[in-house]
């Protein structure tokens, strides 16, 4: 997934909004998006009339939104390959790209494809259905595919008399799901497309729901942290010469970062060092910088051997360059398997080249997300983790942290058909130096079930308090648990770690792995940690997820008046006398969780009763 950036960009990326929808016809897909298209005023006066006239002629009294991708559901239906429909809609504040999958069980591949740059998933549920296997499907891949936003739109909710107990019962069930999964930003919508409520406008049969309508929410929900602005990657598509000007330039698509004017970069994969002279934008109009996912033109200072494929990096933030990597891979092909031994063509960004599978390490069942480890190939739309092996090095990053540096195609050279889309995890571990050992004992052998409870927020905000509150309320049930604090493990485990904002993720990093081995112990570990930057707890929440684990963020929201005036150990007097620097909260920031499963504040009681909240959601996450 794309990582949280920070920059000065002097203009703000762009404001444009790809959505991927998931859902079966049946969901009211098309209706709904016949309503956004019809409530914003995004049709055409021609477009409108014909859907009035097709629905008169039908008998119908209200216009039918649904037939406005109608044309696109007959041909699903007849078996065309259109797969994937893009239409596009804008309103003053935003442009908007919808890539509309089908929702049937064969067309994995088609959402692979199609959401695979969405900034935002849709996913429908039916609210008298509730949440089906299906849904639980289209929220595993749209993880999968590191699309940071997730709307579950409960549809219908005219069928269900607005009622907003089924709506909560929907979400719970939902959340409960997603916490097995890495989607950091998740927001539940009651709406009807048919009646138009809470789509475009907020209509007056659901007074209980205090969010906002849809397009709202597809209007305001924050991109622009999402694109990685922070390792500069230039993968080089075309080297542009002119012998007239004596000019030489590589053209390219920026894949991460940001590259300026008198930049050092750096060339992978020959390693020579060069600086930026200028860069310009199609057209040839000269910029002060570029990012992602600008097509631009870079002209060094330096006369450097640069091939097609090659990549411009910074030289103190580089790609993986490697010949043996990770990915989790989906098979597109009904025509052949994939199985360990084939050979394929890997292209990756601007490269190409030749790919053996040195294994398989297992199939995923997506609707139960059990791993199946003894699965000797995959068939069309199956999904598996394989370890690949390639001719020429590979520069890349974890597809988690760059979206495009860290995705591929297989190509079948026999047919020269794509058989799969690959995600890298990251480098294999070396095979002959380190070796995981898998144990002998099963996850469902164990006596117990093991999770995360991670209590984040600022420094005297009660985190610890209720942590040990948690801790004795659990084992007091008879469930092992164990409560990992920040401050009594920087005694230990974290004592050569400080305050400075590398230090600080490695100290999340390392207590994350803590949890999660406890978790897959059979433990639930009570983590109480400020982790102040969302990056570094995301990462946690991914880790545990990769490893089917569920993790309870717990978001310990007391204002920092509040955690001043408390002031227990007297740290904030210091800060603010400027005796400690970096203090979090005063001159060091916190990034509050987007949307964590549980917020805590002051007014909603002692540690004691909001141990008893958390532990509410952590006994329904076990279900
Ligand atoms: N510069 C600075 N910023 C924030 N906190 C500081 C700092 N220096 C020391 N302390 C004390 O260390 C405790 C926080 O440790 P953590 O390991 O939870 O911090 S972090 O997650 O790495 O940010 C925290 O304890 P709690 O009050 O229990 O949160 C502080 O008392
Ligand atoms: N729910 C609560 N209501 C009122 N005071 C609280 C609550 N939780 C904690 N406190 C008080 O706030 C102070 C800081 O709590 P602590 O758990 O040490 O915070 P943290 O671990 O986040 O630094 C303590 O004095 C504690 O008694």
């Amino acid at each position: 997934m794309a990582q949280q950036g920070k920059s000065s960009l002097t203009h703000p990326p762009q404001q444009l909004l790809r959505l991927a929808t998931a859902g079966s016809v049946d969901d009211g897909k098309s209706t709904l998006i016949g309503r956004l298209l019809f409530d914003s005023k995004s049709l055409f006066e021609d477009q409108l009339a014909a859907v009035e006239r097709a629905s008169r002629e039908r008998g119908e009294d209200y216009p039918n939104l649904a037939l406005l991708t109608d044309g696109l559901r007959a041909e699903r239906e007849q078996g065309i390959t259109i797969d994937v429909a893009h239409r596009y809609f804008a309103t003053p504040r935003r442009k908007f790209i919808i890539a509309d999958t089908p929702g049937h069980i064969q067309y994995t591949r088609n959402m692979v494809t199609g959401a695979s740059t969405a900034d935002l998933a849709l996913i429908l549920v039916d609210a008298r259905k509730g949440v089906l296997e299906q849904s639980r499907r289209h929220a595993f891949l749209s993880s999968l595919l590191g699309i940071p936003h997730l709307v579950l739109c409960v549809n219908k909710m005219d069928l269900v008399d607005w009622s907003q107990e089924r709506f909560e019962e929907i979400r719970e069930d939902f959340r409960r799901f997603a916490m097995k999964l890495d989607v950091p930003d998740l927001t539940f919508v009651p709406l009807s497309a048919l009646h138009g409520d809470n789509v475009v406008h907020r209509g007056t049969s659901m007074p209980w729901y205090e969010g906002t309508p849809l397009l709202h929410h597809l209007e305001q929900v924050h991109i622009a942290s999402d694109r990685n602005l922070v390792d500069a990657r230039l993968p080089v598509q075309y080297v542009i010469r002119s012998h007239s000007r004596d000019f030489r330039g590589y053209a390219g698509t920026v894949a991460g970062g940001v590259f300026k004017p008198g930049d050092e970069v750096l060339v992978l994969p020959s390693g020579f060092r060069s600086t930026v002279r200028a860069i310009w934008a199609p057209g040839g109009k000269p910029v002060t910088e570029a990012f992602p996912p600008q097509a631009v033109t870079v002209q060094l200072a330096d006369e450097l051997d640069i091939a097609r494929g090659d990549l411009l990096c910074r030289p103190g933030n580089r790609p993986h360059a490697d010949t043996e990597f990770d990915a989790m891979v989906c098979w597109f092909s009904e025509r052949s398997t994939l199985t360990p031994g084939a050979t394929y063509t890997l292209r990756h960004t601007t490269r190409a080249t030749t790919a053996e599978v040195r294994s398989l390490e297992y199939r995923l069942d997506v609707n139960t997300l059990h791993r199946d480890e003894s699965a000797p190939a995959l068939a069309l739309n199956e999904i598996g983790r394989v370890r690949l092996r390639t001719r020429g090095p590979v520069l890349f990053d974890p597809y988690r942290r760059n979206r495009s540096t860290g995705s591929f195609i297989l190509v079948d050279d026999t047919t020269n058909n794509t058989v799969a889309a690959g995600m890298i995890t990251g480098p294999s571990l070396p095979g002959s130096r380190v070796v995981w050992h898998a144990g002998a004992v099963g996850r469902d052998e164990r006596p117990s079930r093991g999770a995360t409870v991670w209590l984040t927020g600022l420094s005297g905000s009660g985190k610890s308090s209720v942590a040990a509150e948690l801790e004795r309320l659990l084992v007091a049930a008879g469930r092992p648990a164990y409560l990992l604090d920040g401050d009594n493990l920087r005694h230990g485990l974290n004592a050569d770690l400080g305050f400075g904002a590398r230090d600080r993720a490695e100290n999340v990093r390392r207590v994350g792995e803590v949890a999660r081995l406890f978790a897959d112990a059979g433990i639930v570990a009570v983590v109480s940690l400020i982790s102040p930057y969302r990056a570094d707890r995301a990462r946690v929440r991914a880790a545990h997820a990769e490893a089917g684990l569920s993790f309870v963020e717990v978001f310990v929201d007391t204002p920092l008046a509040v955690c001043e005036a408390r002031d227990p150990k007297g740290m904030y007097a210091k800060a603010r006398a400027g005796q400690i620097s970096g203090f979090t909260g005063i001159d060091d920031p916190y990034e509050a969780p987007e949307s964590p499963e549980v917020v805590l504040r002051p007014g909603d009681g002692d540690p004691a009763t909001m141990a008893r909240s958390i532990l509410a959601i952590l006994t329904q996450s076990d279900r």
